[in-house]
């Protein structure tokens, strides 16, 4: 069955770049939030992309009109009840994510395929507590997600072929880049991306150089496009300590433990770029 009408539950950086890159590849969308003031952000943020996309020529003024009205704006997830594809984008936490699929699973059509752009919680916890688990699945994509090409595809147990074979082709729509991936904690991107950034941090914590010279290291040594203390506050530090708390707890392996300035930071509110400071601040 072809995927017409999708939502996408959380209207921050991740969900709003997701809902952006729908509505473009001509889907129908529902951008949900828990609060009307986080969906406006998130709907200003997708204007500015497109306008800047006009600015630039890569699309006609009526295609922006065109794009923009295939949004609705949602604030409950009974607005589920017609879609044929839910991609949930909320915070981080297990406990969150479970309510809300919980709920989809009475509200959204038989049919419908329910996934998760989690960046490390397991897809197959996630299904459990759904009677659809076969219908379950991650669809991992990057920051910014207008910009980058990979999204990871997240097999949760019991996911069926015929539902990856779904996601996959409606990747590949998106203009993205499908990656197949198995169900273990981080799965591949940020099982090797964030002990890296935390990494990072200890280096800072432990006084080896400044911020600023760790993050030039890795930019000019490694030819990374950011320092990784740079993509910390661009990812968000609440993220990246749930991230690294999943890879711990996951593995049972003190490799993994998050350094303890990042839970500092992260204490203090200095979630990175979206709060306005974090290793930097931003105006
Ligand atoms: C945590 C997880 O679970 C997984 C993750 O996502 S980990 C994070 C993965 N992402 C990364 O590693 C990003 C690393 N950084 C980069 O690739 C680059 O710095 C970047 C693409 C973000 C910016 O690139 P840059 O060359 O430094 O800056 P800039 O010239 O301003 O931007 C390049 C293009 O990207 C676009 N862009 C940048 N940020 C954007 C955003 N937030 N939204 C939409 N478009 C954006 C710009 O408009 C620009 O496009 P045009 O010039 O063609 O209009
Ligand atoms: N940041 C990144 O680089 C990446 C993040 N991810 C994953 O994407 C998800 C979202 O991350 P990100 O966009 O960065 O986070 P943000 O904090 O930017 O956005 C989360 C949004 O979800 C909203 N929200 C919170 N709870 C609910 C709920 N119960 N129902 C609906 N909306 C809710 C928040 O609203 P409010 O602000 O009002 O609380 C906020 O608007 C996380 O699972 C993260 O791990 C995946 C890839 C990359």
């Amino acid at each position: 069955m072809a995927i017409q009408k999708v939502m996408v539950i959380g209207a921050g950086q991740m969900g709003s770049g997701i809902a952006q890159v729908c509505a473009q590849a001509g889907l129908e969308v529902l951008l949900n939030d828990i609060s009307e003031e986080s969906y406006e952000r998130g709907i200003g943020t997708i204007t500015r992309n497109l306008s800047r996309n006009v600015e630039k020529g890569r699309m006609a003024e009526d295609e922006k009109a065109a794009v923009l009205q295939r949004f609705t704006k949602s604030l409950s997830l009974q607005d589920a009840k017609d879609v044929d594809l839910v991609i949930e984008a909320a915070v981080e936490n297990m406990d969150i994510k479970q309510s809300i699929f919980k709920q989809l699973d009475v509200i959204a059509p038989e049919h419908a395929i329910l996934a998760s752009n989690t960046s490390s919680l397991p897809i197959t916890e996630i299904a459990a507590v759904t009677n659809r688990p076969a219908q379950v699945i991650g669809m991992h994509f990057m920051n910014p997600v207008p910009v980058m090409k990979l999204v990871e595809i997240i097999r949760g147990l019991a996911t069926s072929d015929e539902v990856y074979n779904s996601i996959e082709e409606l990747t590949k729509k998106l203009q993205k880049v499908p990656v197949e991936v198995n169900d273990f904690p981080g799965f591949v991107a940020n099982r090797v991306l964030m002990p890296m950034i935390n990494e990072a941090i200890f280096t800072l914590y432990e006084g080896v150089a400044t911020k600023e010279a760790i993050d030039e290291v890795m930019k000019l040594g490694m030819n990374h496009p950011m320092g990784p203390l740079t993509l910390a506050d661009f990812i968000g530090l609440d993220t990246c300590l749930y991230i690294m708390e999943t890879l711990y707890e996951g593995f049972g392996d003190s490799k993994y433990r998050p350094c303890p300035l990042l839970r500092k930071y992260v204490k203090a509110g200095w979630l990175g770029k979206k709060s306005g400071r974090g290793f930097y601040e931003y105006s």
